[in-house]
């Protein structure tokens, strides 16, 4: 199992060009399955998530064609890639694939619509919670769908004339619910308003994609999402927005190493709240014409209290990156943790490093340290793999990250952006 080695001291200089969102890609590539013309996605990210979900839609039918670079070609990230469903040729998703990739219980949206039945295996939970899927399930049954749960498989039908377009109120923000019933409801008969909706960028980039396809949406980004059901979609070309995830998981390496970096190709609009924290704790940042320009100062990290909360508040996917920073802050920061029950994971492994944290329920308190020193830790889930990532940066010798399976969900070539701005980080086959 790969490892990655960190050895800390060296600030970071130069240009991370920022890879297309995991979390926009995946609902972007289910959203093939609406159409039986050819959906181009560009900027997608080679990521370990986007290659097992394109293994699973193949499996219902969807024909997929890369194109650009060879593999392993060093410059560039970005791939062009070609999704086509003439039919669906499997209306099943099965337990085996989605538990490992549990956005693709998403495909039960896309799957009710155009064929009227749809059999996806329950995704089970997950490191950082049980994260199920009632909502995903009411929201169907609001749209006229018949649901029964049989040996672990939502079992869903449609009403003979397809999905009914109806008012539905999220009791709670769900990303994965909003993505999916606004997918559902494209092809629905009449109106469907989604109240209390996911606002992320990520939903608003499907929209936008559904609506370059022949939906029609508005409202997407706001609470309240209306789609006008149409009776078929066409294919479109649409690139995938910028990973805001990965724009401050970076940012806050810089913070916590020190240096100066340009962040290409994203956005700093993305992350405003995530941008708000880390420059309170004393990184200057200015947006620029095609990135982020961060300049950080790790001698003089200032402690910042945040709790995570749906967009556009604080992300709970950058909770563990900006822990590992306060890890060095001169005072004590708080950070709350609202949206999953279990997001705390890489404390243990932080305090291998000499971390001081302490948990009270749902709250972390980071007495933050003069220095921190490298040992081997061990990547619990995907974000908190680059919390260690970033706290070895700072730590005193070498830091080995095992596991980092999970880091490769969601991070394109981290090793290589971070070396090509000076940082000695290594990954070890074996
Ligand atoms: C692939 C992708 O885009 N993943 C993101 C998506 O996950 P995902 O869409 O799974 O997260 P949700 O927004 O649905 O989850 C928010 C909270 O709602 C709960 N919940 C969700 C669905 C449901 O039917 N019932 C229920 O109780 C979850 O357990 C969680 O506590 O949004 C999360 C919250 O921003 C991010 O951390 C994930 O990176
Ligand atoms: C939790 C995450 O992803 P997923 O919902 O795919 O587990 C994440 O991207 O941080």
């Amino acid at each position: 199992m790969d490892q990655i080695r960190v050895v800390g001291g060296n600030p970071l200089k130069g240009v991370i060009p920022i890879s297309g969102a995991k979390n926009a890609a995946l609902p972007l590539i289910i959203s093939s399955l609406l159409t039986s013309d050819t959906l181009t996605l560009e900027n997608v990210p080679h990521l370990a998530d986007v290659e097992l979900l394109m293994r699973i839609l193949g499996n219902h039918g969807v024909d997929i064609s890369v194109n650009g670079r060879r593999e392993r070609q060093q410059d560039g990230y970005a791939r062009t890639i070609h999704f086509n469903c003439p039919t669906i040729t499997d209306t099943t998703a099965s337990y085996e694939l989605v538990r490992k990739m549990r956005a693709s219980f998403w495909v039960i949206g896309p799957l009710l619509a155009r064929e009227g039945i749809a059999r996806v295996s329950l995704p089970g939970g997950c490191a950082i919670g049980t994260r199920p899927v009632d909502l995903f399930i009411d929201g169907l049954k609001a749209l006229g769908a018949e649901i029964e749960i049989e040996q672990g498989y939502v079992e869903a039908k449609a009403p003979k004339g397809g999905l009914v377009g109806r008012h539905y109120v999220f009791p709670k923000v769900s990303v994965g619910a909003t993505h999916t019933l606004m997918m559902a409801a494209t092809l629905a008969n009449g109106t469907t308003v989604l109240e209390n909706a996911a606002r992320e960028p990520e939903v608003v980039d499907l929209a936008n994609c559904l609506k370059a396809m022949g939906a029609k949406i508005e409202g997407a980004g706001s609470p309240t999402i209306t789609i006008d059901g149409v009776t078929s979609l066409s294919g479109a070309r649409h690139t995938v927005l910028p990973d805001r995830i990965e724009t401050g998981t970076y940012a806050m390496a810089v913070a916590m190493a020190g240096g100066e970096v340009t962040l290409e190709n994203t956005d700093a609009a993305l992350l405003s709240s995530a941008i708000e924290a880390i420059r309170a704790a004393g990184a200057e940042i200015t947006p620029t014409e095609t990135g982020i320009h961060i300049i950080g100062h790790g001698d003089d990290i200032r402690p910042v209290d945040v709790t995570t909360e749906p967009y556009p508040g604080f992300p709970t996917d950058l909770q563990a990156q900006f822990m590992g920073l306060m890890t060095r802050a001169k005072g004590t920061a708080r950070i709350v943790e609202t949206i999953f029950e279990n997001r705390f994971m890489h404390v243990q492994e932080l305090a291998r490093l000499g971390a001081d944290i302490s948990l009270s329920g749902q709250t972390a308190t980071i007495k933050g340290v003069p220095e921190l020193h490298g040992a081997p830790v061990m990547a619990t889930d995907l974000r908190a793999s680059v919390s260690l990532v970033i706290a070895g940066l700072a730590a005193k010798g070498e830091t080995t990250v095992s596991r980092v399976y999970h880091l490769d969900r969601g991070f394109e070539r981290l090793e290589e952006k971070l070396t090509r701005c000076g940082a000695i980080v290594e990954r070890i086959g074996g």
